[in-house]
């Protein structure tokens, strides 16, 4: 009786309807039996083929709806979306109707235009979509009839290619930032269609065009670099930040290359150090009983950013070195180089029956990786049986500790403004390592003593693809495993690729554990996470939130959608859980509206102000028409 759509519809009601206007979706599980606002179904197929929910309220994304595979008419019309609209369009080959208008949709115009052979109306007016306007392509839909694409700063020109356009019968292109000149395919519309854009010129409207319009009007519209975005607040904000990080991170790296040269000169053989008692333990990598091997055993030292001279790994392994803690990939060391530096060696147990070819290439990638919130790896030492890798040392430890340790009098609690920063920060570090290559990197065990925190508080990836490089990939310990890990091995069959989708869930775990201030342990029914989801959304106040969150009577709305996004990262199936990149911009979102300096927000008050409905205002009637 149900809908092969309902979980898709469910998934997109978790991630856009934060205030509740879908509610009633819950009372049927029957989406297509007529009690489920908006949503109209195929009687034989039970397929959703429209979805009109206008003035709801709406916000978040889209994704979701991706999977409405045979939807034919589709408005989110005067909502609040404020994100880009992620949905390639050719997910929907039978679409008819799109109408996006009056959100604060934002990025290119989406993509999949050209399979929209059955497209009729497409709206996207009054939101603050950028980039060029694919006019060669909608030319080529034989059905198009209205083309709204008004009040958004789409740039480049309208293209002397489109020379027919033979279906259009209702198009508007103002207040945008086109330029060139319009071709004569569009003539026959008013001026008012494409007033409000500076560079625009000649017929329809009364500025003639110069010669020097003339000449940027025989290139292809996609051709024409789009002019630089108008840059927001925060944008700008990220951007200085990430030069700032940056620029220390640079100067970073030259002062440890410096510091290794000299100390290659200079260095003489420092006896290792060895402290008792309560003390923590110092001595060289080398020797001090950790059994160390020395540098030539035909292994090669691999150092990155082009930072030579650091060709010796027995200065390494002989400085003065403190065991910092024994993972599930191996022993890591803060390691006292003779000027003074400090770096972290990590000592990797029995990855030797992988091929060395394939782990050094898969360390030469990790290598290359770069962004603030990605703890750097500098240099690997690989030979016949050891493997060492040297990371920046991070001085205020791991998130773990930072959350966990010292509870009890005397600790300094961490703020909300701590947590959330700590969370967006390792949002941002996995979703730059997901989108980095083709070869869609994983991180492989995410979990909250593998992030680090820097200096300024922010969070920091670290160990990035070790567990991967292990013969036996997946961690003992399933704390933080994604249940189709767990739920294969326990069916005893082959054990299913580790995907994106994987980190994505861990990440949801360290989410529960800066939220909840507990520590993510036990597996299954005994689990954080069951733990969670098992508390009703009512008393997550009271129940969840960690007590030093307490204070925070004003935050509490933040601290619930982080939560929810949390939740939407621990969805069962892989894929209902966002991708990291959405994740990350959804708490950058929940952190921006704590800050009081949410773009979006003025936005959505300036279209609801607006009293002139357009033409294409009566979509309920046009729906009814077309269907
Ligand atoms: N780059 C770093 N800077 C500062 N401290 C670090 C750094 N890397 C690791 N540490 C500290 O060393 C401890 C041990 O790290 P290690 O990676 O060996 O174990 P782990 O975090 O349990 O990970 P895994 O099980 O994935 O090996 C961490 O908990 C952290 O406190």
């Amino acid at each position: 009786s149900g809908s092969p759509d309902s979980a898709a519809l469910l998934a997109f009601k978790s991630w856009a309807d934060a205030s509740g206007s879908l509610a009633g979706w819950a009372n049927s599980s029957d989406p297509c039996g007529g009690s489920w606002l908006g949503v109209t179904c195929n009687a034989r197929t039970r397929r959703v083929t429209k979805l009109v929910l206008e003035n709801l309220n709406l916000s978040g994304y889209v994704e979701p709806l991706a999977r409405l595979a045979e939807l034919r008419v589709l408005s989110l019309k005067r909502n609040r979306f404020a994100a880009s609209f992620s949905v390639d369009l050719s997910s929907w080959p039978n679409l008819k109707q799109l109408h996006l208008s009056y959100n604060g949709f934002s990025g290119d115009f989406p993509a999949g235009v050209p399979n929209l052979r059955r497209l009729r109306r497409l709206d996207l007016s009054h939101n603050n979509f950028t980039g060029v306007i694919p006019l060669a392509e909608l030319a080529r839909l034989p059905r198009l009839l209205t083309l709204r694409l008004e009040a958004n700063s789409f740039t480049g020109t309208l293209g002397a290619a489109v020379d027919s356009f033979p279906s259009l019968s209702d198009a508007n292109f103002s207040d945008n930032e086109l330029a060139g000149r319009i071709p004569t395919s569009l003539w026959r519309f008013p001026a008012t269609a494409f007033s409000g854009n500076k560079g625009l010129c000649g017929k329809p409207l009364p500025s003639v065009c110069s010669n020097h319009t003339a000449a940027i009007d025989t290139v292809q519209p996609e051709a024409i670099a789009p002019k630089p975005k108008r840059l927001n607040h925060r944008t700008v904000l990220s951007i200085v930040a990430v030069d700032a990080v940056a620029v220390s991170a640079a100067l970073a790296t030259v002062t440890w290359c410096c510091y290794r040269k000299r100390s290659r000169r200079v260095r003489s053989e420092s006896p290792c150090e060895v402290k008792t008692g309560a003390q923590k333990q110092t001595y060289g990598i080398h020797g001090g009983g950790v059994g160390g091997v020395g540098g030539g055993d035909g292994g090669e030292l691999v150092v990155f950013d082009g930072c030579r001279g650091f060709d010796r790994v027995d200065d390494l392994l002989r400085s003065s070195a403190e065991l910092l803690g024994k993972g599930g990939v191996g022993t890591t060391y803060k390691v006292v180089v003779a000027d003074g530096g400090t770096v972290v060696v990590k000592r990797v147990r029995e990855v030797l029956r992988r091929r060395r070819k394939d782990v050094d290439a898969r360390l030469r990638e990790i290598g290359g990786l770069r962004h603030p919130n990605v703890v750097s790896l500098r240099a690997f030492y690989h030979s016949q049986d050891e493997l060492l890798l040297v990371y920046d040392y991070l001085p205020r430890g791991s998130m773990h500790s930072l959350l966990h340790e010292n509870r009890g009098p005397g600790r300094t609690p961490l703020d909300w403004t701590a947590r959330i920063k700590l969370a967006a920060g390792a949002a941002s570090g996995l979703a730059y390592l997901h989108e980095y290559s083709n070869a869609k990197l994983v991180h492989g065990h995410v979990t909250s003593s593998n992030i680090i925190v820097d200096d300024s508080g922010s969070a920091c990836i670290s160990n990035i693809g070790l567990h991967q490089l292990l013969p036996s990939p997946l961690p003992s310990d399933n704390t933080y495993t994604a249940p189709e890990l767990i739920l294969h091995n326990n069916h005893g069959s082959t054990q299913r690729k580790y995907t994106q989708k994987c980190d994505v869930y861990s990440f949801g775990v360290v989410v529960l554990e800066i939220l909840t201030g507990k520590m993510a342990t036990g597996e299954g029914e005994t689990s954080l996470v069951k733990w969670v989801q098992r508390v009703p959304q009512e008393e997550w106040k009271r129940e969840v939130f960690d007590f030093e969150l307490m204070g925070y009577k004003e935050m509490e709305e933040d601290m619930t959608a982080l939560l929810q996004v949390a939740l939407l990262c621990l969805a069962t199936l892989p894929r209902d859980r966002p991708k990291m990149s959405v994740v990350h911009n959804m708490i950058e979102d929940i952190r921006n509206k704590g800050a009081g300096e949410d773009p979006t927000n003025c936005s959505v008050n300036n279209l609801s102000s607006d009293s002139s409905p357009s033409r294409s205002e009566s979509t309920s009637t046009a729906l009814a028409a077309d269907l």
